[in-house]
């Protein structure tokens, strides 16, 4: 994929800062690493942590290896990595000539994160934002990715310094915004999504996680941070609700387990149709 391929949509654009407008020099994307070749590239933002969204890269990854896509996982999260431990990854990733090999899951869905290159995953990254953001650049660099049809980026959270920096140096095709249902929740969408937008990145759409939860004995859906304003949102900021996931207890045992990938619910069936259609790869 070339830098070229975020296009301004806006043909009388001529703002130096637009990443998009061929007139730009300020350009600052790293180059990827001369063994990958990606299709596309999803970031999966949140306006801010804990509402799911290493969750959601994760069932998203797996549902599109299921469909037969080349997959593979950049864990962006630095400081709060939790992509390997729920694949059950452990070993730490090995370098070769060309570049830093990443980690493969049971199902072949490749997987890079400061967890592999930590001599203990319990060990804490206490990095400032630069160096933070560096590790992260050294992901799109130095790994090999290899052939593959989408890497979905597990995002740091929030929109301060490092997504920022990630933001710019890797092309992104799009972003996933993950919220779940809390009033607080609006105004941090609009975070990640005015964020998105000054940055020139299309927005496939909203992933609402934690929607609800199914009581065991009588299977009624309990909304326990109460009525969701998701469509309100949505259609305020002209952008697609792709999906709901509710609280799943028997997927959070297999994320205790390391057993992400033997999941068998199917709440992401027609969010990874619609993000399909949106970069229609075939
Ligand atoms: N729908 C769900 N059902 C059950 N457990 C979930 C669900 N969503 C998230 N969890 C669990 O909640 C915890 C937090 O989720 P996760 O790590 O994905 O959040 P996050 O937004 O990536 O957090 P941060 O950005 O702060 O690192 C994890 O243990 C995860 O397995």
């Amino acid at each position: 994929m070339s830098d070229m391929d975020r296009k301004c949509s806006d043909s009388d654009c001529k703002k130096e800062s637009c990443e998009g407008c061929e007139h730009n020099q300020n350009n600052m994307f790293e180059p990827v690493n001369l063994h990958s070749s990606i299709k596309k590239v999803i970031g999966v933002v949140s306006g801010k942590g804990g509402v799911g969204k290493s969750f959601v890269t994760a069932m998203t990854a797996v549902m599109f290896q299921r469909l037969g896509y080349k997959v593979g996982i950049m864990d962006a999260d630095v400081t709060g990595p939790s992509i390997p431990k729920m694949f059950g990854l452990s070993k730490r990733a090995k370098g070769s000539k060309q570049g830093i090999i990443p980690e493969n899951t049971s199902n072949n869905i490749k997987i890079m994160s400061v967890n592999l290159l930590l001599d203990q995953e319990d060990s804490p990254v206490i990095w400032r934002g630069p160096l933070l953001a560096n590790m992260v650049k050294q992901f799109w660099t130095e790994v090999v990715w290899g052939e593959l049809d989408y890497l979905f980026i597990d995002m740091p959270p929030g929109t301060g310094d490092v997504p920022l920096t990630v933001f710019q140096s890797i092309p992104l095709d799009g972003i996933i915004i993950v919220t779940s249902p809390q009033d607080l929740v609006s105004m941090i969408v609009k975070k990640a999504y005015n964020m998105a937008k000054q940055m020139n990145i299309p927005i496939v759409g909203l992933v609402e996680n934690m929607s609800y939860v199914k009581c065991p004995d009588c299977g009624k859906e309990i909304k326990i941070f109460g009525e969701s304003k998701l469509e309100n949102i949505a259609n305020e900021l002209g952008i697609d609700v792709l999906g709901r996931i509710p609280i799943d207890t028997e997927i959070a045992k297999l994320v205790d387990q390391g057993e992400f990938e033997k999941f068998t619910c199917e709440y992401l069936k027609e969010a990874s149709g619609k993000i399909n259609t949106f970069f229609n790869i075939k």
